[in-house]
């Protein structure tokens, strides 16, 4: 096969398994969506803070929600609190060599967090220890926790109040299911704060 063709193959390949796995979204994830939402209403209104976190592309999906957060989703409002732990490279790196990668999350949590805060933890396996040693933490707190992971849930599914199991296995379309969500948790919590507006 020419690699055209090839590429044209793969292409919708990849789009067909992500229009499947928002499928399956759809069918399995709205009651907790908004269970999620309504949870992080509450803690806003209660003057709480978001913490967030995640590795990688994931630590790029925690910014990018804490941005929609204190910048703007969809309306010009005042700001929400929350804040990406995934950031300070000064802070990340002085955890990481005097007391281990696995404790550059947990260390700032014990550092941050009070009871009532939301903590969102986004990790497609579920897996990543320091991910599992923060939200430990975390819960010790009296956080509300809520993982973001792939269809198993990995070891974390066990550690937080709510977890969002993506339906797939490929890291790929778990991310884009979980920047879908987070922009889905976006709107109804501006909508339900700040009231309603034309879209
Ligand atoms: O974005 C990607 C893959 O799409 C990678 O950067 C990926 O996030 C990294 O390999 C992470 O370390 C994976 O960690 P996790 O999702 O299992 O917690
Ligand atoms: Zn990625």
């Amino acid at each position: 096969m020419k690699t055209q063709e090839l590429f044209m193959n793969d292409i919708e390949y990849q789009l067909q398994e992500s229009i499947d796995t928002i499928k399956k979204l759809l069918s399995t994830h709205v009651e907790i969506v908004r269970d999620v939402a309504d949870v992080i209403v509450r803690a806003f209104k209660n003057n709480n803070f978001m913490y967030l976190m995640g590795n990688g592309g994931s630590a790029a999906d925690a910014q990018h929600i804490a941005g929609e957060m204190i910048g703007r989703f969809k309306m010009n409002r005042r700001p929400l609190p929350a804040i990406a732990i995934t950031t300070d490279s000064s802070v990340m790196t002085a955890i990481a060599n005097d007391f281990g990668y696995d404790l550059c999350f947990s260390r700032q949590v014990e550092a941050l967090v009070k009871a009532g805060d939301i903590v969102l933890a986004f990790t497609t396996s579920g897996n990543s220890k320091n991910i599992l040693n923060a939200v430990k933490i975390a819960r010790d707190l009296k956080a509300i926790t809520v993982g973001f992971t792939g269809m198993g849930g990995g070891l974390l599914k066990n550690e937080v109040d709510f977890c969002i199991k993506v339906p797939s296995s490929n890291t790929p379309r778990i991310q884009e299911c979980h920047i879908t969500i987070g922009h889905i948790l976006c709107s109804l919590i501006e909508k339900d704060i700040f009231g309603h507006v034309p879209e």
